[in-house]
């Protein structure tokens, strides 16, 4: 059993290859396999490729709690680097199939290190108001496909997205749970954000949060279409049309395989 280790902007996931590798994983084995201590440590997996009866391409993303999301933004543009590196594909484009839609993707550079992914369009629901102590703040819901809840602060940092995410998980407010994101706007092209994932906790970097804070942003008249999001593991730019779709475009990095030995395949009860 072998997974291959990539990372965008910090947030590092593992494919699994399902064509050359058998065995169908659980919600269980994908919190063990992504355990940072006790396992092999990742944001999460990335399965496929699934191929249906149109030949689409499909993969299914798996957050390291083992929670499976309808889709990525980091995740599809590193499976599609997994792709090209695996020889699935020769071509500068490709679509993949997720569970919250399809995604279009487009090689930037012949490594493969620079990635283009369309994400399609964003939606809006309600504001909403949270509270930390003393503290107040307004959440702006958004959907690429996955829930996302955008809190602006002036100032941002781990503890308080932590603090923040954790709670918001807890309430139950969102019964599907929800990606939390603390917002702090430099200037009309610039964005921080700080963010505490649905099924992976805090993580450096996120594709379909920075989507999110930047359609937020410039709904609120923030920031103009062309938004560079900032994060503690680097930077995507987020580039929004007329018709709220989104383009993201960022870096992403192979890291190598990994082999499970048989000690801890069946520690994982294979
Ligand atoms: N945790 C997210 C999925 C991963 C999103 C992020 N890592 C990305 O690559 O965009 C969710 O449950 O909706």
């Amino acid at each position: 059993m072998e997974f291959v280790k990539y990372q965008g902007i910090g947030n590092d996931y593992l494919v699994y290859d399902v064509i050359k590798n058998k065995e169908v994983l659980t919600r269980e084995q994908i919190k063990k396999i992504c355990d940072r201590n006790f396992g092999v440590g990742a944001d999460g997996i990335l399965a496929g490729p699934y191929l249906d009866e149109e030949k689409k391409i499909r993969v299914r993303v798996f957050n390291s709690d083992g929670s499976e999301a309808e889709r990525a933004g980091n995740g599809i543009r590193i499976f599609a680097r997994y792709l090209k590196d695996a020889g699935y594909t020769l071509s500068e484009r490709l679509t993949l199939e997720t569970a919250g839609g399809s995604v279009k993707v487009r090689f930037l550079n012949d490594d493969g290190s620079r990635i283009q992914a369309d994400m399609g369009k964003m939606s809006f629901g309600e504001e909403k108001t949270v509270t930390l102590g003393e503290e107040r703040y307004s959440a702006f819901i958004a959907s690429i496909g996955n829930p996302h809840c955008v809190i602006p602060a002036e100032t941002i940092d781990r503890e308080k997205v932590c603090k923040l995410g954790k709670k918001i998980a807890e309430s139950k407010m969102f019964k599907n749970g929800i990606n939390v994101m603390l917002l702090q706007v430099e200037d009309k092209n610039n964005l921080n954000i700080e963010i505490f994932e649905r099924g992976a906790g805090y993580i450096l970097a996120s594709g379909t949060c920075s989507c999110a804070a930047a359609a937020v942003a410039y709904k609120k008249g923030w920031v103009g279409q062309d938004v560079m999001v900032h994060m503690p593991g680097g930077k995507l730019w987020i580039q929004i049309d007329e018709n709220w779709n989104l383009k993201m475009t960022g870096s992403v990095e192979s890291i190598g395989s990994v082999k499970l030995t048989k000690e801890f395949k069946k520690k994982l009860g294979f």
